[in-house]
């Protein structure tokens, strides 16, 4: 008789879907991000879902994965990821990139767990201490559309364009209207500082008494970044990765009135020793797809909680299992000290979960409670975003290289300012 939680087999799906021309320090986004989907079928026939950031390294390596899990038991997540690490360690040294791939595998085995015992996966992360986990709006500067381009027509959105103040504070009207966000962030190293600056006053304004936060992706010097800190004093809950590693935030916090956040030189465990001695952040934003999973994350926020350190939650374009899974560790982390990040807004309009599970209300998602993950796959949107992977020929994400297409003196220069 066959062991029913046993892995019969991983399937991994590349995705395409819509995404706005967003603008950050390298560029722009494309008209298409990707993802991957996981299924993780066990041998009686239950289906963990799980979601991994795209691109063809991250797709092989899923695909390598695919091989070593078939045949363990569901419930071994800790050997799943050793078997994982184990046959990508030859070919990927880096251990902050094999934890791409044993955390998207971790949440489709936590996924299928929930569903053989009828609980929802924040059970099984030790049960929820909040009911519904808080997100902010995550605004951008961005164009009106994609332009025209090879022949393709314009590609417009309902939220317009954001290129001052004035458009920053009416897209983060627009993200309160739809989805009651009572926190933003604000994606900058797009505009020279003082014009983010400009922003952020304008938000603070507008939004009395509302967290804010600037993440301009390691687009300043130290020199820059201190001069924006001491603009905003009074005015940000934190300022993420003005500057580029642990070395150079540790300078800018030295007098930065406010608290530092990362999610850029903080990304696996060997660099949070270096970090707290250094003192050179004092907010962590975790992200359950490179931290080795839920279970990991878990853990990561007992060692932030050991030191003293904040913690929020990064996010990228992704779509409904990823929410579904940031969800959940969320709410069963007590020491979650912001509200999450989140692209969802921007992308939700192609998801693969049927809908009616996730939804913003106040700015919160409500804790899915059916067994899982409790999000249901849409097949149908799974067949089309993937044939949309297929015909597109869009392989990796490239932010610069698309900017250059209608700026072709575009450099990405780190720092810019
Ligand atoms: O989507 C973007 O352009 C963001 O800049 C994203 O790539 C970052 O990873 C992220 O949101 C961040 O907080 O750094
Ligand atoms: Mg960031």
């Amino acid at each position: 008789m066959s062991d029913p939680t046993r892995i019969k087999e991983l399937i991994v799906t590349p995705i395409a879907f819509r995404d706005p021309p967003l603008l950050n320090s390298n560029g722009v986004h494309e008209p298409l991000a990707l993802r991957i989907i996981l299924q993780l079928v066990l041998e009686d026939g239950t289906v963990g879902l799980g979601e991994s950031p795209g691109g063809v390294a991250r797709l092989e390596r899923l695909e390598a994965a695919a091989k070593v899990v078939a045949g363990m038991d569901v419930f071994d997540t800790t050997a799943v990821g050793a078997a994982i690490d184990a046959a990508l360690l030859p070919t990927v040294p880096s251990s902050h990139e094999r934890g791409w791939t044993t955390s998207a595998v971790e949440v489709a085995c936590l996924d299928a767990q929930g569903k053989l015992l009828g609980r929802p996966v924040s059970d099984l992360l030790g049960g929820t201490v909040r009911d519904s986990v808080p997100f902010a709006a995550y605004l951008f500067y961005k164009w009106a559309e994609h332009p025209a381009l090879d022949g393709r027509a314009a590609v417009g959105d309902d939220w317009g364009a954001a290129l001052d103040p004035a458009g920053i504070v009416e897209q983060a009207r627009l993200m309160q209207e739809r989805y009651g966000f009572r926190s933003f962030k604000l994606k900058g190293g797009v505009f020279p500082p003082d014009e983010e600056i400009a922003a952020i006053k304008a938000l603070a304004e507008a939004f009395p008494g509302q967290p804010l936060r600037l993440d301009p992706n390691t687009a300043w010097t130290v020199e820059t970044s201190r001069y924006v800190a001491r603009e905003l004093d009074g005015v940000l809950e934190y300022l993420e990765d003005p500057t580029k590693g642990i070395e150079g935030m540790a300078a800018v916090a030295k007098d930065a009135p406010m608290p530092l956040g990362t999610n850029m030189c903080v990304i696996a465990w060997e660099h949070l020793r270096p970090a707290i001695e250094q003192n050179a952040i004092q907010v962590l934003l975790t992200d359950h797809h490179y931290w080795g999973g839920l279970r990991r994350t878990r853990e990561l926020a007992a060692v932030c909680e050991a030191f003293g350190l904040a913690l929020s939650m990064h996010s990228n374009s992704h779509l409904g299992i990823s929410l579904a899974a940031m969800t959940h560790v969320a709410a069963a982390i007590p020491n979650l000290d912001h509200s999450c990040d989140t692209h969802y807004p921007w992308n939700s309009a192609d998801d693969v979960v049927l809908p009616g599970v996730l939804e913003f209300r106040d700015g919160e998602v409500k804790v899915p409670t059916g067994p899982g993950l409790g999000v249901e796959l849409d097949h149908e949107a799974l067949d089309r975003l993937h044939r949309l992977y297929l015909d597109s020929g869009v392989r990796s994400r490239d932010d610069t290289g698309y900017m250059r297409r209608f700026q072709p003196d575009y450099e990405l220069r780190l720092p810019r300012w």
